[in-house]
């Protein structure tokens, strides 16, 4: 596949389609349901007619969801309470199907890519050879949807190996940048191939995932970068931390933007300073589903850091992005309120993964299926108000 660049990426993503969003607003007042009933799934249906520039916009199935991992230089600083091995151990665990994202995916009828970006071992020879073959994890059918025969059966649509190892984790930021220009940039282009890749194979709609320990402490470093909130109001407490350390946590999170002084203008530089390959290539995944004019459910507060960082390079992009539902840590809220996206479920959650944009690819789905299959009170024959 030949590269696509992040400035070509960027320069592809375009402003909602202003017909197409009448259209479905029209469209709505006609069903037979009373105006405003189906609450925030009407204006969804709205955004993403606007997205599709079409009403009714396509279904969002075959659905992929791309599982990001890296590492973290800052994990030194005693801002999680994991060690950091439990990424490469997850990696294995999402390729033999046994973590809460392959349950969910199971259950919604999405695949699951897992995308080694910046973990800082290396992956077992034995993993590398089962997973990784050029078309795995692909959703070319083997996926059943959600509903059909097969659908929510254990080990359907094996998941995927991408191999892209930009770096083996990145470097401390409280002591110097996480990453070079060139890295922050390799990595969200390996977002941007992660994504072409899934849409050349038919995926409708995109869900971002992520593994990293420690890596809630750059997605809420980034998440204050780039909306210009404090520290204490980014920092949550991740995987759960004691109210020490999660002072502390907030403390590096301080340290990390008073050193670099990240420039919102410039989010490349930004991503390198304080972020993380992950978030990075998250937000390169991003740009691309806009690009494509393909809706990309964002999960947590992960996610959300590199929404903010996709909409610094592109504000349209933001017209692409589902926010599918309130993460607990506290960035995810000021990160969506940025974006201007209201988060479609909150459930407590706080995992990453992708679990919280795979839950809401249902509703995601039902919202757009209602223009297609609704009937409207003429064809219907019922009366109006
Ligand atoms: C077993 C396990 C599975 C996970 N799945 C997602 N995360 C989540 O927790 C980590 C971030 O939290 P912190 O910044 O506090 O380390 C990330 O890996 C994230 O994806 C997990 C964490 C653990 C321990
Ligand atoms: O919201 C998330 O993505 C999240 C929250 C806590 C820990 N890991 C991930």
């Amino acid at each position: 596949m030949t590269r696509v660049s992040l400035e070509s990426t960027v320069a592809a993503v375009r402003p909602a389609d202003q017909p197409a969003m009448a259209a479905a607003r029209e469209l709505q007042a006609r069903l037979t349901k009373p105006a405003g009933s189906l609450g925030a799934l009407e204006e969804l249906s709205v955004r993403l007619a606007g997205l599709a520039g079409a009403c009714p916009p396509p279904l969002p199935t075959p659905a992929a969801v791309a599982v990001f991992a890296g590492d973290h230089g800052v994990h030194a600083q005693a801002v999680s309470g994991w060690p950091q091995e439990v990424t490469g151990q997850m990696v294995a665990n999402f390729l033999a199907g046994g973590a809460v994202v392959n349950a969910f995916a199971r259950q919604a009828g999405a695949s699951v890519t897992v995308v080694d970006v910046g973990v800082a071992t290396p992956l077992p020879a034995a993993l590398r050879t089962e997973a990784a073959h050029p078309d795995a994890g692909v959703p070319d059918g083997g996926v059943p949807d959600a509903g059909e025969p097969g659908a929510g059966v254990p080990g359907s649509g094996a998941p995927a190996l991408v191999e892209a190892n930009v770096r083996r984790g990145t470097r401390d930021m409280t002591v110097e940048p996480a990453l070079t220009r060139d890295e922050a940039r390799a990595a969200v282009e390996t977002g941007i191939q992660v994504a072409e890749r899934l849409l050349d194979a038919g995926a409708k709609v995109l869900l971002t995932g992520d593994m990293g320990i420690a890596n809630t402490t750059p997605a809420a470093t980034l998440i204050a970068a780039f909306t210009g909130c404090t520290a204490e109001q980014a920092t949550g407490r991740g995987t759960g931390i004691d109210d020490a350390m999660h002072a502390h946590k907030i403390a590096v999170v301080r340290a990390a933007l008073d050193r670099h002084a990240p420039d919102p203008a410039d989010p490349l530089g930004v991503l390198a300073a304080v972020g993380g390959l992950e978030h990075a290539a998250i937000a390169g995944f991003i740009l691309a589903a806009a690009a494509h004019r393909v809706p990309v459910i964002v999960d947590g507060v992960i996610a959300a850091s590199g929404a903010v960082a996709a909409a610094a390079f592109a504000p349209d992009a933001v017209a692409a992005m589902v926010a599918g539902h309130l993460s607990a840590e506290p960035g995810a809220a000021v990160a969506l309120t940025h974006l201007g996206l209201e988060p479609l479920l909150d459930l407590g959650m706080r995992l990453g993964e992708g679990s919280g944009a795979v839950l809401a690819l249902p509703v995601v789905a039902a919202a757009v299926r209602v223009l297609h299959e609704v009937a409207t009170f003429d064809s219907a024959g019922v009366s109006e108000k």
